[in-house]
C-alpha cells in the first residue's frame, strides 16, 4: 500500500533511541589501548562527560546482535559496573561508548602497585568485595559475564573497582576466543562444566571470581604460572586447585575454595559471597 493511505504514527521521526549516541556529540582523544574488538580511545561526550570509545574493527563482532543487546545493557546500572552510555550505530565502524576509568585495568594496577598493595589486606579485600557487589547485581538480573578476570575489571579514583565488558563475549567472532580449544579462550578462569560443555552460568562466573580473588591477593600473578592450557584443564578436572597466596588469610582462601567447588550447585551465589566477605572484612580489619 502506498504510504499516503497509512496513518502516520505520532512518534514518527521522534524515535530517537536513547541508547544511540550522535557522533557529533563525541570528541575523540588519546588512544587507551586495544582489546578484542580493536582500538579504544578516550573521549568527551557532550563536552564534559569522560568516556572510553571502542571503535569496533570490522569482522570482530556480530554487530547487529550486539546493537540489539545494547538496549538491555544500558539499563544495567551499578556503582561497581562500568556503565555503557550508548552506541554510535549509524556508521561503520560502530562505536561503543562507556564511562571512563582513569587507572585502567585492575590487572595492570595490581602489578604496578604491588609494593604498596601486598601488605594491605584490607584494601585487597575491599577490591574483592567491590567486584562481588557488581557481580551480585548482574546475578540478580540473570546476566552472565562469561569472562570475569582482573584484566576485565577497571580502576577509577579512590580505589573504586568496576566490572567491565560483561556479556560482550557472546558477540566475539574470533573462534580462537570463543571455542574452548582456542588459543585465546580463558581456560585458567573456567570451571569443569565450561571446559567440558561450555556451560556458562552465574556459577561459572563464581568460579572465575575465585580466580580473580587469587589474582588480587597475588597482586596480578598469572594463575598456574606458565603451565600449558592442556595441563591446567587436566588439573582442574582432577580437582587440583590454586594454592593459597602467601599474603592471604586462611579465611579468605576458604572463600576462594568455595568458588572452586567442582559442581556449580555447590558454589555459593554472589549474594552469599558478598555477605561472607563483608563478615571476613569485619573480623580481619
Ligand atoms: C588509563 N585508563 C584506561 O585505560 N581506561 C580504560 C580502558 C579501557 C580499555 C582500553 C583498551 C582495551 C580495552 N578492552 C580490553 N579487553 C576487552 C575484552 C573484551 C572481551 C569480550 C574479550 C571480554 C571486550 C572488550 C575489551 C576491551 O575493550 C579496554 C576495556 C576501557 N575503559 C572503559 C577505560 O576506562
Amino acid at each position: 500500500s502506498s504510504p499516503c493511505d497509512r496513518p502516520v504514527p505520532p512518534t514518527a521521526g521522534l524515535s530517537h533511541d536513547k541508547w544511540e549516541i550522535h557522533p557529533m556529540e563525541l570528541m575523540l582523544m588519546e588512544e587507551l589501548g586495544s582489546g578484542q574488538f580493536g582500538v579504544v580511545r578516550r573521549g568527551k561526550w557532550r563536552g564534559s562527560i569522560d568516556t572510553a570509545v571502542k571503535m569496533m574493527k570490522e569482522g570482530t563482532m556480530s554487530e547487529d546482535d550486539f546493537i540489539e543487546e545494547a538496549k538491555v545493557m544500558t539499563k544495567l546500572q551499578h556503582p561497581n559496573l562500568v556503565q555503557l552510555y550508548g552506541v554510535c550505530s549509524k556508521h561503520r565502524p560502530i562505536y561503543i561508548v562507556t564511562e571512563y576509568m582513569k587507572h585502567g585495568s585492575l590487572l595492570n594496577y595490581l602489578r604496578r602497585h604491588e609494593k604498596t598493595l601486598i601488605g594491605n589486606m584490607g584494601l585487597l579485600l575491599d577490591m574483592c568485595i567491590q567486584v562481588s557487589k557488581g557481580m551480585t547485581y548482574l546475578e540478580r538480573h540473570n546476566y552472565i559475564h562469561r569472562d570475569l578476570a582482573a584484566r576485565n575489571c577497571l580502576v577509577g579514583s579512590e580505589n573504586v573497582v568496576k566490572v567491565a565488558d560483561f556479556g560482550l563475549a557472546r558477540y566475539v567472532l574470533d573462534d580462537q576466543y570463543t571455542s574452548s580449544g582456542g588459543t585465546k579462550f580463558p581456560i585458567k578462569w573456567a570451571p569443569p562444566e565450561v571446559l567440558n560443555y561450555t556451560r556458562f552460568s552465574s556459577k561459572s562466573d563464581v568460579w572465575a571470581y575465585g580466580v580473580l580473588m587469587w589474582e588480587i591477593f597475588t597482586c596480578g600473578k598469572m594463575p598456574y604460572g606458565r603451565l600449558k592450557n592442556t595441563e591446567v584443564v587436566e588439573r582442574v578436572q582432577r580437582g587440583i586447585i590454586l594454592e593459597k597466596p602467601k599474603s592471604c588469610a586462611k579465611e579468605i582462601y576458604d572463600v576462594m575454595k568455595l568458588c572452586w567447588s567442582h559442581g556449580p550447585e555447590e558454589r555459593p551465589a554472589f549474594r552469599v559471597l558478598m555477605d561472607q566477605l563483608a563478615l571476613v572484612a569485619q573480623t580481619l580489619t
